[in-house]
Protein backbone atom coordinates (compact mmCIF):
# COMPACT_ATOMS: atom_id res chain seq x y z
CA UNK A 1 0.00 0.00 0.00
CA UNK A 2 1.26 3.77 -0.89
CA UNK A 3 1.59 6.36 2.00
CA UNK A 4 -1.20 8.29 0.05
CA UNK A 5 -3.57 5.00 0.12
CA UNK A 6 -3.05 4.73 3.83
CA UNK A 7 -3.84 8.84 4.47
CA UNK A 8 -6.92 8.43 1.51
CA UNK A 9 -8.12 5.24 4.55
CA UNK A 10 -7.49 6.99 7.38
CA UNK A 11 -9.68 10.45 6.10
CA UNK A 12 -12.42 7.76 5.13
CA UNK A 13 -12.48 6.03 8.53
CA UNK A 14 -11.75 8.98 10.24
CA UNK A 15 -9.39 6.36 12.37
CA UNK A 16 -5.74 5.95 12.19
CA UNK A 17 -6.00 2.91 14.64
CA UNK A 18 -3.47 0.02 14.74
CA UNK A 19 -5.03 -2.79 16.46
CA UNK A 20 -1.77 -5.17 17.94
CA UNK A 21 -2.79 -8.95 17.66
CA UNK A 22 -0.19 -10.23 20.08
CA UNK A 23 -2.16 -13.33 20.91
CA UNK A 24 -1.21 -14.80 23.94
CA UNK A 25 -2.96 -18.41 24.15
CA UNK A 26 -3.30 -18.30 27.74
CA UNK A 27 -6.11 -15.34 27.28
CA UNK A 28 -7.75 -15.93 24.71
CA UNK A 29 -11.40 -17.54 25.57
CA UNK A 30 -11.24 -21.40 26.75
CA UNK A 31 -13.97 -22.03 24.02
CA UNK A 32 -11.34 -21.17 20.94
CA UNK A 33 -8.76 -24.21 22.50
CA UNK A 34 -11.39 -26.23 20.81
CA UNK A 35 -10.43 -24.66 17.26
CA UNK A 36 -8.01 -26.69 14.98
CA UNK A 37 -6.33 -22.95 14.56
CA UNK A 38 -7.02 -21.31 17.96
CA UNK A 39 -4.86 -18.19 17.34
CA UNK A 40 -6.25 -17.84 13.97
CA UNK A 41 -10.11 -18.21 15.17
CA UNK A 42 -9.22 -15.25 17.87
CA UNK A 43 -7.60 -13.06 15.00
CA UNK A 44 -10.23 -13.46 12.62
CA UNK A 45 -13.44 -13.05 14.95
CA UNK A 46 -11.78 -9.84 16.12
CA UNK A 47 -11.14 -8.98 12.39
CA UNK A 48 -14.49 -9.52 11.75
CA UNK A 49 -15.89 -7.43 14.49
CA UNK A 50 -13.06 -4.59 14.63
CA UNK A 51 -12.01 -3.80 10.72
CA UNK A 52 -14.43 -0.54 10.22
CA UNK A 53 -13.00 0.87 13.17
CA UNK A 54 -9.19 0.71 12.65
CA UNK A 55 -6.35 1.01 9.38
CA UNK A 56 -4.19 -1.14 10.49
CA UNK A 57 -3.49 -4.36 11.90
CA UNK A 58 -0.08 -5.15 13.69
CA UNK A 59 0.77 -8.94 14.80
CA UNK A 60 4.00 -8.79 16.36
CA UNK A 61 5.77 -12.31 15.28
CA UNK A 62 7.19 -12.71 18.75
CA UNK A 63 3.44 -13.94 19.95
CA UNK A 64 3.66 -16.69 16.71
CA UNK A 65 7.16 -17.62 16.54
CA UNK A 66 6.41 -18.82 20.54
CA UNK A 67 4.16 -21.67 19.11
CA UNK A 68 7.02 -22.65 16.55
CA UNK A 69 5.08 -24.07 12.76
CA UNK A 70 1.71 -23.85 14.20
CA UNK A 71 2.35 -20.15 15.20
CA UNK A 72 4.20 -19.39 11.69
CA UNK A 73 0.96 -21.12 9.95
CA UNK A 74 -1.60 -19.03 11.79
CA UNK A 75 0.33 -15.69 10.90
CA UNK A 76 0.06 -16.63 7.38
CA UNK A 77 -3.66 -17.26 7.50
CA UNK A 78 -3.77 -14.36 9.37
CA UNK A 79 -2.08 -11.95 6.63
CA UNK A 80 -4.33 -14.29 4.01
CA UNK A 81 -7.02 -13.23 5.86
CA UNK A 82 -6.28 -9.64 5.98
CA UNK A 83 -5.44 -9.05 2.21
CA UNK A 84 -8.14 -10.90 0.87
CA UNK A 85 -11.12 -9.89 2.58
CA UNK A 86 -9.76 -6.39 3.60
CA UNK A 87 -7.56 -5.15 1.10
CA UNK A 88 -7.47 -1.49 2.18
CA UNK A 89 -6.34 -2.52 5.37
CA UNK A 90 -2.66 -1.62 6.00
CA UNK A 91 -0.27 -4.67 7.75
CA UNK A 92 2.99 -4.18 9.97
CA UNK A 93 4.87 -7.26 10.61
CA UNK A 94 6.52 -5.92 13.91
CA UNK A 95 9.21 -8.44 13.73
CA UNK A 96 11.62 -6.11 14.57
CA UNK A 97 14.56 -7.05 12.08
CA UNK A 98 17.88 -6.30 10.80
CA UNK A 99 21.34 -7.72 9.95
CA UNK A 100 23.79 -7.47 7.65
CA UNK A 101 23.12 -6.56 4.03
CA UNK A 102 22.79 -9.70 2.44
CA UNK A 103 20.78 -10.99 5.66
CA UNK A 104 18.23 -8.38 5.55
CA UNK A 105 17.74 -8.86 2.49
CA UNK A 106 16.18 -12.25 3.22
CA UNK A 107 13.98 -10.95 6.14
CA UNK A 108 12.65 -8.70 3.26
CA UNK A 109 11.40 -11.22 1.04
CA UNK A 110 10.10 -12.96 3.58
CA UNK A 111 7.83 -10.28 5.11
CA UNK A 112 7.40 -8.43 1.96
CA UNK A 113 6.74 -11.07 -0.96
CA UNK A 114 6.10 -14.31 0.91
CA UNK A 115 3.62 -12.77 3.79
CA UNK A 116 2.91 -9.94 1.93
CA UNK A 117 3.04 -7.40 4.39
CA UNK A 118 2.89 -4.07 3.94
CA UNK A 119 5.73 -2.96 6.34
CA UNK A 120 7.61 -4.63 8.53
CA UNK A 121 9.60 -3.10 11.61
CA UNK A 122 13.55 -2.80 11.83
CA UNK A 123 16.34 -1.93 14.36
CA UNK A 124 18.72 0.42 12.93
CA UNK A 125 21.32 -0.02 15.63
CA UNK A 126 23.12 -2.05 12.37
CA UNK A 127 23.03 0.68 10.27
CA UNK A 128 22.68 1.80 6.39
CA UNK A 129 23.51 -1.50 4.55
CA UNK A 130 20.82 -3.24 7.07
CA UNK A 131 18.35 -1.18 6.41
CA UNK A 132 18.62 -0.63 2.57
CA UNK A 133 17.58 -3.92 1.57
CA UNK A 134 13.83 -3.61 3.41
CA UNK A 135 13.76 0.18 1.76
CA UNK A 136 14.16 -0.99 -1.56
CA UNK A 137 10.94 -3.03 -1.86
CA UNK A 138 8.26 -0.14 -3.68
CA UNK A 139 5.23 0.34 -1.63
CA UNK A 140 6.41 -1.40 0.94
CA UNK A 141 7.31 0.74 4.32
CA UNK A 142 10.85 -0.01 6.67
CA UNK A 143 9.55 1.22 10.26
CA UNK A 144 12.90 1.80 12.28
CA UNK A 145 12.69 1.89 15.71
CA UNK A 146 13.84 5.12 16.91
CA UNK A 147 12.64 6.15 20.77
CA UNK A 148 10.79 3.08 21.89
CA UNK A 149 7.72 2.93 24.60
CA UNK A 150 9.97 1.26 26.94
CA UNK A 151 11.73 2.50 30.42
CA UNK A 152 15.18 0.92 28.93
CA UNK A 153 14.56 3.22 26.16
CA UNK A 154 16.54 5.50 28.05
CA UNK A 155 19.59 3.19 28.56
CA UNK A 156 21.00 4.00 24.86
CA UNK A 157 18.28 5.79 23.15
CA UNK A 158 18.66 9.05 24.56
CA UNK A 159 22.49 8.85 25.43
CA UNK A 160 24.15 12.02 23.26
CA UNK A 161 26.30 10.90 20.51
CA UNK A 162 27.48 14.02 18.36
CA UNK A 163 25.64 16.38 20.16
CA UNK A 164 23.02 14.98 20.17
CA UNK A 165 20.93 11.65 21.24
CA UNK A 166 20.84 8.92 19.37
CA UNK A 167 17.43 8.21 18.72
CA UNK A 168 17.59 12.02 17.20
CA UNK A 169 20.76 10.76 14.97
CA UNK A 170 18.89 7.73 13.65
CA UNK A 171 16.61 9.99 12.51
CA UNK A 172 18.47 12.54 11.02
CA UNK A 173 20.97 9.87 9.43
CA UNK A 174 18.24 7.82 7.51
CA UNK A 175 16.91 10.73 5.98
CA UNK A 176 19.76 10.52 3.71
CA UNK A 177 19.39 6.45 3.15
CA UNK A 178 18.36 5.29 -0.63
CA UNK A 179 14.63 5.20 -0.90
CA UNK A 180 14.09 6.87 2.69
CA UNK A 181 10.51 8.04 1.16
CA UNK A 182 10.16 4.49 2.29
CA UNK A 183 11.12 5.08 6.19
CA UNK A 184 8.32 5.26 8.99
CA UNK A 185 9.69 5.22 12.15
CA UNK A 186 8.45 3.64 16.01
CA UNK A 187 8.03 6.71 18.70
CA UNK A 188 6.71 5.41 22.26
CA UNK A 189 3.29 6.79 22.99
CA UNK A 190 4.66 6.97 26.96
CA UNK A 191 7.26 9.63 25.08
CA UNK A 192 4.68 11.82 23.61
CA UNK A 193 6.64 14.79 25.51
CA UNK A 194 10.18 14.15 23.13
CA UNK A 195 7.42 14.18 19.47
CA UNK A 196 7.59 18.21 19.17
CA UNK A 197 11.31 17.61 18.64
CA UNK A 198 11.20 14.71 16.36
CA UNK A 199 8.63 16.69 14.31
CA UNK A 200 11.26 19.43 13.93
CA UNK A 201 13.92 16.86 12.40
CA UNK A 202 10.79 14.56 10.23
CA UNK A 203 7.77 16.69 9.94
CA UNK A 204 6.64 14.17 6.90
CA UNK A 205 7.05 11.06 8.29
CA UNK A 206 4.32 8.63 9.39
CA UNK A 207 5.10 7.43 13.01
CA UNK A 208 3.94 4.42 14.29
CA UNK A 209 2.77 5.23 17.67
CA UNK A 210 3.07 1.80 20.21
CA UNK A 211 1.85 2.29 23.83
CA UNK A 212 -1.85 4.00 24.21
CA UNK A 213 -3.64 1.30 26.66
CA UNK A 214 -1.92 -1.40 28.48
CA UNK A 215 1.25 1.01 28.71
CA UNK A 216 -0.60 4.07 29.94
CA UNK A 217 0.37 6.11 26.50
CA UNK A 218 -1.83 9.01 26.50
CA UNK A 219 -3.92 9.42 22.39
CA UNK A 220 -4.51 13.58 23.00
CA UNK A 221 -1.10 14.20 24.22
CA UNK A 222 0.40 11.96 21.20
CA UNK A 223 -2.18 13.60 18.81
CA UNK A 224 -1.04 17.41 19.97
CA UNK A 225 2.64 16.85 19.32
CA UNK A 226 2.89 14.55 17.20
CA UNK A 227 0.15 15.00 14.29
CA UNK A 228 1.03 16.23 10.49
CA UNK A 229 -0.88 17.72 7.80
CA UNK A 230 -1.14 14.27 6.60
CA UNK A 231 -2.35 12.70 9.97
CA UNK A 232 1.17 10.88 10.17
CA UNK A 233 0.18 8.54 13.10
CA UNK A 234 -0.60 5.10 13.21
CA UNK A 235 -1.71 4.63 16.99
CA UNK A 236 -1.12 0.80 18.40
CA UNK A 237 -2.86 -1.08 21.22
CA UNK A 238 -2.91 -4.54 21.41
CA UNK A 239 -3.77 -6.15 24.49
CA UNK A 240 -6.07 -3.05 25.71
CA UNK A 241 -8.18 -3.89 22.50
CA UNK A 242 -7.82 -7.78 21.94
CA UNK A 243 -8.06 -9.02 26.03
CA UNK A 244 -11.10 -6.41 26.75
CA UNK A 245 -12.29 -9.65 27.58
CA UNK A 246 -11.26 -13.31 27.85
CA UNK A 247 -15.81 -14.67 27.65
CA UNK A 248 -17.70 -15.22 24.93
CA UNK A 249 -17.95 -12.37 24.32
CA UNK A 250 -14.31 -10.97 23.36
CA UNK A 251 -14.58 -9.61 19.63
CA UNK A 252 -17.50 -7.20 20.94
CA UNK A 253 -15.95 -6.10 23.76
CA UNK A 254 -12.34 -5.53 21.88
CA UNK A 255 -14.66 -3.71 19.26
CA UNK A 256 -16.41 -1.39 21.94
CA UNK A 257 -12.78 -0.57 22.96
CA UNK A 258 -11.89 0.31 19.18
CA UNK A 259 -14.70 2.34 18.88
CA UNK A 260 -13.79 4.64 21.73
CA UNK A 261 -10.23 4.97 20.47
CA UNK A 262 -11.76 5.53 17.01
CA UNK A 263 -14.17 7.51 18.32
CA UNK A 264 -11.91 10.37 20.35
CA UNK A 265 -9.77 9.96 16.95
CA UNK A 266 -12.49 11.21 15.05
CA UNK A 267 -12.89 14.42 16.81
CA UNK A 268 -9.42 15.41 16.83
CA UNK A 269 -9.68 14.43 12.91
CA UNK A 270 -12.57 17.26 12.63
CA UNK A 271 -10.61 20.18 15.10
O1 LIG B 1 8.54 0.84 21.33
C1 LIG B 1 7.80 -0.12 21.14
C2 LIG B 1 7.87 -0.89 20.00
C3 LIG B 1 6.98 -1.91 19.83
N1 LIG B 1 6.04 -2.18 20.77
C4 LIG B 1 5.09 -3.28 20.49
O2 LIG B 1 3.78 -2.74 20.37
C5 LIG B 1 2.83 -3.58 21.01
C6 LIG B 1 2.23 -2.87 22.21
O3 LIG B 1 1.32 -3.71 22.86
P1 LIG B 1 0.34 -3.22 24.05
O4 LIG B 1 -0.31 -4.48 24.49
O5 LIG B 1 -0.63 -2.24 23.47
O6 LIG B 1 1.18 -2.62 25.10
C7 LIG B 1 3.60 -4.85 21.36
O7 LIG B 1 3.54 -5.72 20.26
C8 LIG B 1 5.02 -4.35 21.56
O8 LIG B 1 5.98 -5.36 21.34
C9 LIG B 1 5.96 -1.44 21.89
O9 LIG B 1 5.12 -1.65 22.78
N2 LIG B 1 6.85 -0.41 22.05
Amino acid sequence: MTTKQLIDQIRKKQSFLCIGLDVDINKIPKHLLEEDDPIFAFNKAIIDATHHLCVAYKPNTAFYEAYGIKGWQALEKTINYLNENHPEIYTIADAKRGDIGNTSSMYAKAFFEDLGFDSVTVAPYMGKDSVEPFLAFQDKHTILLALTSNQGAFDFQTLSVNGQELYKEVLSISKSWKNSENLMYVVGATKAEFLADIRKIIPNSFLLVPGVGAQGGNLQDVCKYGMNDSVGLLINSSRGIIYASQNLDFAEAAAKKAEDLQSQMAVILSQ
